[in-house]
């Protein structure tokens, strides 16, 4: 199918795209990477009356060392970061993950600022961004705010974002880790998962000090498992803790089932993942 009509603006500054999203009285939409949006378009579950492209505002897609933060502009393609030497040492968990985002093609043109804004449960930077507890930076008619991830996914393809808002930045903490692991499956490499873990660790005097856990692909949006990870402090490490953790991890999440698999499937899965995850972010320490 072929999109309903809409008109087309390329503004040159944020602010001028929150004014053409005013102008259009809640029905306009932003085209980043146009990877998401397009599809919906041709297949008119989107309407909007105009286009508001971001492609023409200068500065907004860098990759910014802020020391103990990351700072990466909404422009960013997914394979910007997927390179970054930057990224893969001060991120190394978002590094590893961007590999699993969708095909080449789509790496070469889909942004970080479209990926969160679509929300989809089960895509990795809305997962990472959990996992880290990134801020995100948005712009408005009334100025800016920035939004924690567990008030921006609402639900499964629902951000919290005002129509006129536009998100301009995200910005990760550098985690103190000394072991890490990304785990995904998909029912082909470069699908959106079934499901996926991010585990990070670190050690201090006598066992863990600090854990990481996220999920994706198993509830309606991202989830940090903050039980899981308090849990996994409180372990004694030894032969067992991967299968006392996968427990937990399990035990946290009530998956639905859909087309792709079952709700049992997705549990079992996720607690493999786990139990790996937790055997490669200990073995990594170093
Ligand atoms: C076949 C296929 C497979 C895919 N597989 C995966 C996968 O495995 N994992 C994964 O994570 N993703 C996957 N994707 C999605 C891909 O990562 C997209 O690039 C991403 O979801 C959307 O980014 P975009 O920049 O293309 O956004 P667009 O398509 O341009 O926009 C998406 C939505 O976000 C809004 N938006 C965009 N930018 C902003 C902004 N700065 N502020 C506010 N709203 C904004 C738009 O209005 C629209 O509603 C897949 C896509 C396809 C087509």
């Amino acid at each position: 199918m072929k999109p309903a009509k809409f008109d087309y603006v390329s503004p040159s500054t944020v602010e001028a795209a929150v004014e053409a999203l005013v102008a259009s009285n809640g029905e306009g939409k932003v085209l980043a990477g146009g990877q998401s949006l397009l599809p919906l378009l041709n297949f008119r579950m989107a309407r909007p009356t105009i286009l508001v492209d971001l492609n023409g505002i200068e500065g907004l897609s860098y990759i910014e060392d802020r020391g103990d933060r990351i700072a990466i502009g909404a422009l960013t393609r997914h394979r910007e970061l997927e390179h970054s030497p930057l990224i893969a040492s001060k991120l190394p968990v978002m590094s590893a993950a961007m590999r699993h985002v969708a095909h080449l093609a789509i790496r070469n043109r889909g942004t970080i600022g479209g990926s969160l804004s679509h929300a989809d449960p089960a895509a990795e930077l809305p997962m990472l961004a959990t996992f880290y507890d990134a801020k995100i930076l948005v712009q408005g008619p009334s100025g800016r705010r920035t939004i924690g991830p567990e008030e921006f996914f609402v639900d499964a393809l629902t951000n919290c974002l005002e129509p006129e808002e536009i998100v301009v930045e995200v910005e990760f903490p550098v985690l103190e880790q000394d072991g890490w692991a990304f785990e995904e499956v998909a029912r082909r490499f470069g699908d959106f998962a079934l499901a996926s873990i991010a585990v990070s660790v670190l050690h201090g005097p006598s066992g863990l000090e600090a854990a990481h856990v996220a999920v994706m692909g198993v509830a309606d949006t991202p989830r940090r498992l903050k039980e899981a990870e308090q849990a996994l402090v409180a372990m004694e490490l030894d032969d067992r803790t991967p299968d006392r953790f996968s427990e937990v991890v399990v035990s946290q999440v009530s998956p639905n089932g859909d087309l792709h698999a079952s709700a049992d499937y997705r549990r079992h899965l996720l607690g493999q993942l786990a139990k790996r995850a937790l055997q490669t972010a200990l073995a990594t320490k170093g």
